[in-house]
């Protein structure tokens, strides 16, 4: 609904004479722990929607890489921060789709004049590449370092684990975590570089952005060749985000003693499906009963996921999802993560436990009732 329209059917009046003849019998401790409630809940609306809080994520004027920035979700996050402001290098493989997206960028940019646009062809399972890819950077910032690095490079080969050659259990390790770890590995070793309080300049926050799956969270039958490597950058994840903290307590003193040469901020983004060239191409391989057990799933455009991914940041989210189903799936394995809200994330982990009491078995039973009525992939079905 319209704000505006419930703004129009709210009548101040008739809710206060409401609320105070529903009140008006009630004992002091009631009113005061029912208004010390409402006001939780308010704030947490509000904070989830943003209100009254600074942008976080301010990318105007900032140089960002973004790998995997040639298609899909790498390349809509592109065009989106281009037409904020950013200068925007692409990193993938492919150079003819590299060099579209960098026309798309131009085409989308803020301000041609003040923004610059780059890109670098690599592949990023090799660590040589990524450290490669970050000297190129800064050498074409002027020297300076980027400000935010986003890992969207990847793609998912689905399919039962027994099918799948075992190499390309090993290779979907390489293309999804290690093309982050490597990146993140080679980014960090750059901003974390020690610098002595003379050479101290002011340097905005920076941020490190990976991008997982809602199934790191969540199993689901077919994407054992994927999941795996998603959950493994969700560890790396929350591990540097606390190992981060001891950087940026350093930095606080960077006055009298080295310290790195800004604040920086980790961040990930648990998508749902996204109409991707990747996600036409993964549906090939696709088991049938992984398109049945994911239905719950309605696919997103690569836009839309950029736009929301986006505004989280701006928030200063930290684990990002994209959709109600997917905050579900976050709900439920939530477990140590740092929370964006104590009282939203609490709530919302409260509610997904409940859901998945029933949604695990039910995603094992569908399994099972498959196996009945079809038999043996591959093999011919029971007359
Ligand atoms: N599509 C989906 O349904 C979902 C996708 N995701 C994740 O979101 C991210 C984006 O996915 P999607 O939009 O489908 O992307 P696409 O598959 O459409 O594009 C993948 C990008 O990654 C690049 N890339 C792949 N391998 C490498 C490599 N070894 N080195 C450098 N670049 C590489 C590709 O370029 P090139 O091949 O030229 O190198 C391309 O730019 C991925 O991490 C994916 O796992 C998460 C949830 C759902
Ligand atoms: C109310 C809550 C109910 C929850 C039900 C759970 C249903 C599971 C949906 C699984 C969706 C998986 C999308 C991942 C996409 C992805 O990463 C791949 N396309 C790889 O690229």
């Amino acid at each position: 609904m319209d704000p505006r329209e419930l703004i129009a059917h709210f009548h101040l009046p008739q809710l206060l004479s409401f609320l105070h003849s529903s009140y008006s019998n009630t004992s002091t401790p009631i009113l005061g722990a029912s208004a010390l409630l409402c006001t939780i809940i308010l704030y947490t609306i509000a904070k989830m929607f943003g209100f009254g809080s600074q942008n976080e994520f301010n990318v105007e004027g900032q140089t960002v890489v973004i790998t995997g920035g040639s298609d899909g979700m790498g390349k809509a996050v592109a065009l989106e921060l281009s037409a904020k402001g950013a200068n925007v290098v692409v990193v993938a493989r492919t150079v003819s789709k590299l060099v579209t997206a960098v026309d798309e960028m131009k085409a989308k940019a803020a301000n041609i004049f003040k923004q610059k646009f780059h890109y670098i062809s690599a592949d990023l399972t090799d660590p040589v590449e990524c450290e490669r890819v970050i000297a190129e950077v800064t050498t074409w910032n002027s020297g300076a370092a980027p400000d935010i690095v986003w890992c969207c490079a990847g793609f998912s080969r689905p399919g039962y684990f027994v099918d799948v050659p075992i190499q390309d259990h090993r290779q979907q390790m390489d293309t999804i975590y290690w093309t982050a770890a490597n990146t993140a590995h080679a980014t960090l070793r750059n901003w974390l570089n020690p610098v002595p309080p003379s050479g101290q300049m002011k340097t905005p926050r920076r941020h490190l952005i990976f991008t997982c799956s809602t199934l790191a969270f969540v199993p689901i039958a077919g994407y054992s060749p994927y999941s795996p490597a998603k959950a493994a950058i969700r560890s790396l994840s929350d591990t540097l985000s606390q190992e981060i903290e001891m950087y940026n307590g350093a930095y606080t003193q960077r006055h009298r003693s080295d310290a790195p040469a800004a604040d920086v901020k980790i961040h990930t983004v648990f998508p749902m499906g996204i109409l991707s060239p990747g996600f036409d191409n993964e549906q090939k391989t696709k088991p049938e009963l992984t398109k049945k057990l994911e239905e719950a799933d309605k696919p997103q455009t690569p836009s839309e996921v950029a736009q929301i991914s986006i505004r989280a940041l701006e928030r200063g989210e930290y684990l990002i999802t994209t959709n109600f189903v997917g905050s579900v799936m976050k709900g439920t394995a939530l477990g140590p993560s740092p929370k964006n809200s104590i009282v939203g994330d609490t709530m919302l982990s409260w509610l997904s436990n409940l859901v998945f009491l029933q949604v695990i078995p039910d995603l094992r039973s569908k399994a099972f009732a498959w196996g009945k009525q079809n038999g043996l992939p591959g093999s011919t079905p029971a007359s």
